[in-house]
């Protein structure tokens, strides 16, 4: 039995979670759990921003955490790669196992952590740099590797965020210099760079017009073949059309977590239903 099916038979009381913590939709099709947040709760100073959430993220599948303003989206997502840490009084009880190691443990390198689980936000963020540079920086952080090795990594990067036609005569211009679409797809490259597993996206979109969010959209699609990606937005299109999984999320909790054809289509809960068809949100 599925946890949709274990959803169908076993009707949720508002407030419930639908689907039973860790289960695994589609188990046996193939899905490996890359990360699996369990019992996971979040506080700012005192104020408890995730109420326990549990949820599994697919190996090179795209997962779209959607719900209104506030909900802990952004917050979920900083946790998966320990972002938090760099502010005081903000803490996570539970656990987020990557590959079966949990992400919250104080013994954990972050360095590695973060080259593993890349992170693009909702504002493009080059460095104040050339855009060869851009790219360099983070490969120079974690290798020690030869000027023409670089030179094919920087190469790389930049053709698959779909960026390289653009700026291949230009490296040494300043990341600055780019339009904000070339940009976030700047920023994707710098993610890429690093060879991470995870690439989580924090509204990508938002700043950007509808030609290069689309190139973004078309970016994501391919990139899922190689990485596991998590995105946020506000985008219910775009939610649809990226993602495989989708969790809804209201007042820090995980309402539904399911496929993305079945949370658009025929949602379990009531408050999915009404924030996908624009009622509140
Ligand atoms: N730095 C912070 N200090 C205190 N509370 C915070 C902080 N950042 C977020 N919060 C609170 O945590 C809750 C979740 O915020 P979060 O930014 O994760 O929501 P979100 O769903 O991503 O919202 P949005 O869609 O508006 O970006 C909100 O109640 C918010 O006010």
């Amino acid at each position: 039995m599925t946890s949709i099916d274990l959803a169908r038979s076993n009707p949720a009381e508002p407030g419930q979670i639908k689907i039973a913590p860790g289960a695994r939709p589609m188990a046996g099709a193939g899905l490996s759990e890359k990360i699996s947040v369990r019992g996971l709760k979040f506080f700012y100073g005192d104020s408890l921003a995730l109420k326990g959430v549990d949820l599994p993220i697919y190996e090179r599948k795209v997962t779209a955490f959607i719900g209104p303003s506030g909900c802990g989206k952004s917050t979920l997502l900083r946790i998966l790669n320990r972002m938090y840490d760099l502010y005081p009084k903000q803490r996570a009880e539970g656990q987020v196992l990557l590959d079966g190691v949990d992400v919250l443990s104080p013994k954990l390198d972050l360095n590695l952590l973060r080259s593993r689980v890349g992170m693009v936000f909702q504002k493009p963020t080059p460095f104040p740099m050339s855009i060869y540079d851009n790219i360099a920086f983070g490969i120079r952080l974690y290798e020690k590797i030869s000027k023409s090795e670089l030179d094919g990594r920087v190469e790389a990067a930049l053709r698959r965020a779909a960026l390289w036609n653009e700026v291949k005569d230009k490296l040494d211009a300043s990341g600055l210099s780019l339009s904000g679409g070339q940009q976030q797809r700047l920023c994707i490259a710098r993610t890429i760079a690093v060879r991470p597993e995870v690439i989580l996206l924090d509204e990508p979109c938002s700043a950007l017009d509808p030609i290069s969010t689309a190139k973004i959209e078309e970016l994501i699609d391919e990139l899922k073949a190689d990485y596991t990606i998590a995105i946020v937005t506000h985008n219910m299109q775009q939610a649809s059309r990226t993602s495989e999984f989708t969790a809804f999320m209201y007042l820090g909790e995980l309402i539904e977590f399911g496929e993305t054809q079945q949370i658009f289509m025929s949602p379990h809960d009531r408050r999915t239903q009404d924030y996908i068809t624009g009622r509140f949100g």
